[in-house]
């Protein structure tokens, strides 16, 4: 570095710092050279893990999966590239990404990644339709068990009234598919539904929240998971509730806890929580009425029957037990994920059978059944009918790792050390398989 370079680094290095935007910039060997705050902040890693490495030595990218590798060998930028991915705190983060080349004299000597965080944008939505295309209604809702029925018959007069409501259940309960039933059977259901997330938003959104809802009326406000927003946010989205309230408008909001166990915790703030309370459904883990875990499976066939002419129908007896013992830690979410990944695998089959169910599954219900999946499945076996290479090495690999988690007592540290990777390496597969599922 030359006498300039070294008196204007540590402005180079402030302003970096200070952008909004994240920062990654590559040497022209995959080295890593900028990588700023804001870039730790969106994907969870800190500038010493980044250190001196490639970034093909840090996260074991394949070549073609690393935007800025790409661009370093192409010489060609990347625009506008929407990445959603969940960062190793577990968060889900969605970017704009752009990619440049960056040339020296003639010669390229590296390359800039540029990402805008624009989860919490993205999150705040107009949602006048779910993923089913179908607006969300009561009907729609499985509610076999008693606890259930409570569930619907209460959310119905909330619909009626027009109170506040506010929905109490663990993540994956169903609380926002309530939510837009209570809207869509209410007197509101012509004016617009608007979601506003607790877990990815800030006082920006607030301000937003004030110019563009004061001018729609009626409509219905969701505020999902308030219970993940800053004690000081919730005082800011408290003064706008208090000032907003008008007849015609509908709140509702949801929390992932027993509301007095989040206000003592100090993540609730009790003035919010009255606002809301007037109505409040508590939404009973899956795991505690598990009468509803069949009806569910036999309507989403149903459903993709319907809608895509596909040829299941049901499950077998035994993955009626798997289901039934199983626990269901992420709640309906968690069912209907695991209905997604099988059906999409499905071809001709008319009934989902163990062997059917993804190994990540059959490995966490393990426990609880005899038929457990053992190291064996990754035998060729002549009877079975062989499946292609690369699940074959996923499989075995996701086997591979989780087995070594459990080991370890979940400790990365160790379990990397183990396998004789990098603690980076490994969240990076873990976080892909979680992602690929
Ligand atoms: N009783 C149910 N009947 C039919 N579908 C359900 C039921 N409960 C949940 N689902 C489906 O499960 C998925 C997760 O539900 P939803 O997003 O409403 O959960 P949530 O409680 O709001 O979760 P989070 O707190 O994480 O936001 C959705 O696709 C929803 O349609």
């Amino acid at each position: 570095m030359n006498k300039n370079e070294k008196t204007f680094f540590p402005l180079f290095e402030f302003a970096v710092n200070r952008a909004g935007v994240g920062i990654h910039a590559i040497d022209r060997n995959g080295r890593t050279v900028i990588y700023n705050d804001k870039m730790k902040a969106i994907e969870g890693l800190e500038l010493e893990e980044v250190g001196d490495r490639s970034i093909l030595e840090l996260f074991n990218f394949d070549q073609e999966e690393s935007t800025l590798l790409k661009v370093l060998q192409s010489g060609q930028e990347q625009l506008n590239v929407k990445q959603t991915y969940w960062n190793r705190k577990g968060t889900e983060i969605t970017t704009i990404n752009d990619t440049y080349p960056v040339f020296h004299e003639g010669e390229l000597i590296g390359a800039v990644e540029i990402a805008r965080d624009i989860t919490a944008l993205e999150k705040f939505v107009l949602h006048p339709l779910r993923k089913n295309s179908e607006p969300a209604t009561f009907s729609q809702i499985i509610a076999t068990s008693d606890e259930m029925k409570t569930v619907i018959s209460t959310a119905r007069k909330a619909a009626v009234t027009n109170l506040p409501v506010l929905l109490v259940g663990e993540s994956g309960t169903g609380k926002d598919l309530i939510a837009e039933s209570i809207h869509n059977e209410s007197t509101n259901s012509n004016g617009p539904y608007y979601t506003f997330f607790g877990h990815q938003s800030d006082a920006t959104i607030i301000d937003r929240l004030d110019e563009d809802l004061n001018m729609s009326k009626p409509f219905t406000l969701f505020c999902e998971r308030i219970d993940l927003l800053s004690i000081s946010l919730q005082q800011k989205l408290f003064s706008f509730l208090k000032d907003s309230e008008r007849h015609g408008r509908q709140f509702i909001a949801s929390i992932g806890d027993d509301p007095v166990e989040l206000i003592a915790k100090g993540t609730l703030l009790k003035e919010l929580y009255y606002f809301f309370a007037s109505f409040t459904i508590r939404i009973t883990p899956l795991r505690k009425r598990k009468m509803d875990i069949l009806p569910f499976v036999n309507s989403y066939l149903a459903r993709r029957k319907e809608r895509y002419g596909t040829s299941l129908e049901g499950i077998t007896t035994e993955v009626e037990q798997v289901f039934l013992q199983y626990d269901w830690p992420g709640n309906m979410r968690e069912l209907e994920f695991l209905l997604d990944e099988v059906s999409s695998l499905a071809t001709m089959e008319s009934v989902i059978t163990y062997d059917m169910l993804p190994l990540h599954f059959r490995l966490k219900s393990d426990s609880l059944t005899e038929t457990s999946t053992q190291a064996t499945d990754f035998i060729v076996q002549p009877e079975k009918e062989l499946m292609p290479l690369d699940r074959y090495l996923k499989e075995a690999e996701e086997y591979y790792l989780l087995k070594a988690m459990k080991i370890h007592d979940e400790n990365i540290t160790k379990t990397a050390q183990a396998l004789g990777m990098s603690r980076q390496n490994l969240q990076y597969r873990l976080r892909k398989l979680k992602n690929g599922r």
